[in-house]
């Protein structure tokens, strides 16, 4: 008698996996990010960690917010007790090599004195602060009163500071609508000891997206084509952590700026075409890896 049962399909018969490269690597650099959890995952902390990645750099975070947030808004904030942003600090600082820091939102006077108080006692090598104030979403993610702490405390401790046109307008007081204002602010800020100062031109009108950098006194752009996309949300907390890894990684400080801009842009070119969420979309980090 014929067997007419059908041939059992193997059990596994998908395609044999390429095999990852397992191959021993160097221990990476350590950076820190000193900032908030964005929920919708394309700025903050989120997107500080894809960013080190990138650039080879091992990330770790010390969590001073947790924002209920996605590209539409935010409809929630919860500052992280003092205490315990000290003691995350602690807990890292105590253990890792961390050889470049990023701070982004601090939302409270106390959280930037608690930065300022450890910057001042050396603990925050190479410090890029990004002093962020309003999300891209219109919602405060700093206190008001916290701006003064920030211009007397924490940016004469800054090696980079990275203020896009709305947080350098508060922070200088003065109005910015194009490259001669900038360059001014960029100079009002220098004068608070920052030794890298970076006005971001994302929010100024033109074909080009220009940022003004003056380090040490010596002034250039950062310059590249404005890429037409409504995915902008976290292009300012990537471009400071890349600086952070760039810095990291021992690239000089005008280097590191400038790997930074190239980064943020591959980042925005590639999600240009995204379609996530109903607001301002996430960037692309996904898979770059960024040569030294
Ligand atoms: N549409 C765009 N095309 C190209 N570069 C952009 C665009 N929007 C922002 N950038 C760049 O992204 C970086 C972050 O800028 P900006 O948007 O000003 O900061 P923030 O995200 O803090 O508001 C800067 O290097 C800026 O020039
Ligand atoms: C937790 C956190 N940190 C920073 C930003 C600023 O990013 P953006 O200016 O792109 O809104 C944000 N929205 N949320």
């Amino acid at each position: 008698m014929t067997d007419s049962s059908p041939t059992p399909t193997p059990l596994d018969a998908s395609p044999t996996p390429t095999p990852l490269d397992a191959s021993p690597t160097p221990t990476p650099p350590v950076t820190l990010s000193i900032a908030g959890s964005d929920s919708g995952g394309g700025a903050g902390l989120q997107a500080d960690l894809r960013a080190f990645a990138a650039f080879g750099c091992f990330g770790t975070t010390v969590v001073t917010a947790v924002t209920a947030q996605n590209t539409c808004g935010v409809s929630d904030v919860h500052v992280i007790p003092t205490a315990s942003v000290e003691r995350q600090l602690a807990a890292v600082l105590d253990d890792l090599p961390v050889v470049a820091v990023k701070t982004g939102m601090l939302a409270t006077t106390e959280l930037v004195g608690l930065v300022a108080d450890a910057a001042a006692d050396g603990r925050l090598p190479q410090l890029v602060v990004d002093p962020v104030l309003v999300s891209a979403t219109g919602h405060r993610l700093l206190e008001p009163a916290a701006v003064a702490a920030y211009v007397e405390r924490l940016l004469p401790l800054a090696s980079v500071v990275t203020p896009n046109v709305p947080e350098a307008e508060v922070l200088t007081g003065r109005r910015i609508t194009g490259l001669d204002d900038a360059r001014a602010a960029a100079r009002d800020l220098a004068g608070t000891g920052t030794r890298v100062v970076v006005v971001k031109g994302g929010h100024l009108d033109g074909p080009r997206a220009v940022d003004v950098v003056l380090a040490d006194g010596e002034e250039h752009l950062l310059d590249a084509a404005r890429i037409d996309t409504p995915n902008v949300h976290g292009t300012g907390c990537t471009f400071a952590a890349a600086t952070a890894a760039g810095l990291a990684r021992g690239d000089a400080p005008a280097d590191a700026v400038a790997a930074a801009k190239d980064y943020v842009t591959t980042c925005l070119q590639r999600a240009a075409g995204w379609r996530l969420g109903g607001g301002p979309g996430p960037l692309d980090h996904l898979g770059i890896t960024v040569a030294g």
